[in-house]
């Protein structure tokens, strides 16, 4: 199985988080996530995570740090997820593709359901 690469970024403001709820028929359906997506052949992980989050979330990126990398497999998929908090931005975000979404405190983000491998970045988020 190959694994595969996905720029995933953690939008911050004032102590919230932006978050997305997975369509159902998607890998982790129903799970709430970060938005974010596949790096494609020709990108970085940082022009992979502007693209996504202009898709997805129709905002641009201004400020991107990295948080860290996660190798993670699932019993039908592996993945690496590179994780970076996006602190300055243009637009508001907005779900683009009709998925739920919200602002939740940092604080609160252990009450999502979240895939397995985003553990580590709750945990980190709230350590900081
Ligand atoms: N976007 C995103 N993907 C995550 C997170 N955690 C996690 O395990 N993943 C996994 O990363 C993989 C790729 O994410 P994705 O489905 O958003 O990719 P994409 O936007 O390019 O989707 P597409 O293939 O429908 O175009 C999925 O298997 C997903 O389950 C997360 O917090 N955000
Ligand atoms: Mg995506």
């Amino acid at each position: 199985m190959q694994r595969i690469e996905v720029a995933v970024g953690v939008i911050l403001r004032d102590e919230k988080v932006f978050i997305s709820r997975r369509a159902d028929h998607l890998h982790q359906g129903g799970k709430w996530e970060f938005p974010g997506g596949k790096r494609e052949a020709d990108e970085t992980f940082e022009q992979a995570l502007c693209r996504e989050l202009r898709e997805e979330v129709g905002i641009d990126v201004e400020t991107q740090r990295p948080l860290m990398q996660i190798r993670h497999d699932y019993p039908d998929k592996q993945v690496t997820l590179d994780v970076r908090t996006v602190t300055a931005f243009r637009g508001e975000p907005r779900q683009q593709e009709g998925q739920e979404a919200l602002w939740v405190s940092v604080s609160d983000l252990h009450r999502y359901t979240f895939p397995k491998a985003n553990l580590a970045i709750v945990n980190a988020l709230q350590q900081r």
